[in-house]
């Protein structure tokens, strides 16, 4: 089986500690996508799988060996990087054989592998061009076809698309896409920024922060059950409204109290011990909705409408709690700045966090 499994992986430069300590166990292939903010060790983490970037401490091991001290040319992996890095006097085919020329392939392997890869990505018409004459997408197929070629155990990708315009973004995630369902034994890790490429893309998402992980799951395990505040803060656009609590009741179901008083029944187990302690109530902006009258979470007016065509985002200031709530409507939602708005959303949907943040679904 051709996993990649870290124990305790650890990567410190000099004095400075920016890993502490990782355990992942990766499944032959599985697309596992790692996010988090920005210095949060992704790339780094994905270096030290490349063998680009040493070991600190713990260990790697790809397809069973370690893998600590193995050069990056002898770990059977292969790495699209956000530069696309093709040589410019090279046709597009050479580019893709270069790797290849360099292992003595014989000249027949290489003709079938460029030109299955180039298959795969739709790159046939374009083998005898050189990158200049291709666009910013072609040419990171070219990088991706050019990693396909070396038949790579594990296929690294370290924000292949953040170079891209939003459209070939789109088309190129596509391609991704196709690549992972015909190449299914590949293990593949993915490195990005971008919300949509992580859900849409991976098997499993590994949400990272300050050089440790803070969950792993499917992607919409962590959509709706965000193991703590971190997580679900990060996985989701807008953001889920996250507001200020206190626990009031305990047992089966929980009753909070809003930062204006307002006590709300949420679906999930306390232990007594809990009972007057701080909490985060949370809510995503897509779970709400308008209220009928009675019952609603959220009184208020709204401060701001961003009418994007398929949705509506309504920002409300919170007449009693002083916190700024984000719903997200449907469509065109009719509403202008001022108007008065309630708002309320199934229970099921409702997030409750402890005061160390994590969540008290089990
Ligand atoms: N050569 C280095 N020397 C010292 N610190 C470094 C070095 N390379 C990276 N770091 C630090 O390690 C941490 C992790 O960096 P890394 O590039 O892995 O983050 P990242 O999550 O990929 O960030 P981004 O999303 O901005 O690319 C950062 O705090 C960074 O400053």
């Amino acid at each position: 089986m051709t996993g990649v499994v870290l124990k305790d992986i650890r990567k410190a430069y000099g004095q400075v500690k920016v890993i502490h300590g990782i355990d992942l166990d990766i499944k032959q292939g599985e697309f596992v996508v790692f996010v988090g903010p920005s210095g949060c060790g992704k790339s780094t983490l994905l270096r030290m799988i490349a063998g680009l970037e040493t070991i600190t401490g713990g260990e790697m091991f790809i397809d069973e060996a370690l893998v600590n001290e193995v050069p990056p040319s002898k770990r059977g992996i292969a790495m699209v990087f956000q530069s696309y890095a093709l040589y410019p006097h090279m046709t597009v085919y050479d580019n893709m054989a270069f790797g290849m020329r360099i292992a003595n392939e014989s000249k027949s392997e290489i003709d079938r592998r460029v030109r299955s890869a180039a298959d795969i990505l739709q790159l046939t018409p374009y083998l005898d061009r050189l990158p200049k004459a291709l666009s910013g997408g072609q040419r990171q197929r070219v990088a991706i076809g050019r990693a396909i070629c070396r038949d790579p155990k594990v296929f690294l990708f370290d924000e292949p698309l953040s170079n891209l315009d939003a459209a070939l973004r789109v088309a190129t995630r596509i391609e991704i896409a196709k690549l992972k369902e015909s190449m299914p034994d590949t293990t593949m890790i993915y490195v990005t920024h971008d919300q949509v490429e992580a859900m849409t893309l991976a098997d499993r998402i590994v949400v990272l922060s300050a050089g440790r992980i803070e969950q792993v799951g499917a992607p919409l395990e962590l959509y709706e059950r965000p193991h703590n505040l971190f997580v679900a803060r990060f996985i989701g656009s807008p953001a889920m409204n996250i507001i200020s609590a206190t626990v009031k009741e305990t047992g089966d179901t929980t009753t909070i109290a809003l930062p204006d008083g307002k006590p709300v029944r949420v679906p999930v187990a306390t232990a007594a011990s809990e009972a007057g302690k701080a909490a985060s109530f949370g809510v995503r902006p897509e779970d709400l909705s308008v209220a009928a009258d009675g019952d609603h979470l959220f009184e208020g007016k709204i401060a701001i409408v961003e009418a994007l065509g398929e949705v509506t985002l309504l920002y409300l200031e919170e007449v009693g709690g002083q916190e700024t709530i984000v719903a997200k409507m449907p469509g065109i939602f009719q509403a202008k700045k001022g108007d008065a708005v309630r708002l309320t959303a199934a229970p099921e949907k409702l997030h409750l966090f402890d005061a160390e943040g994590k969540t008290y679904r089990r």
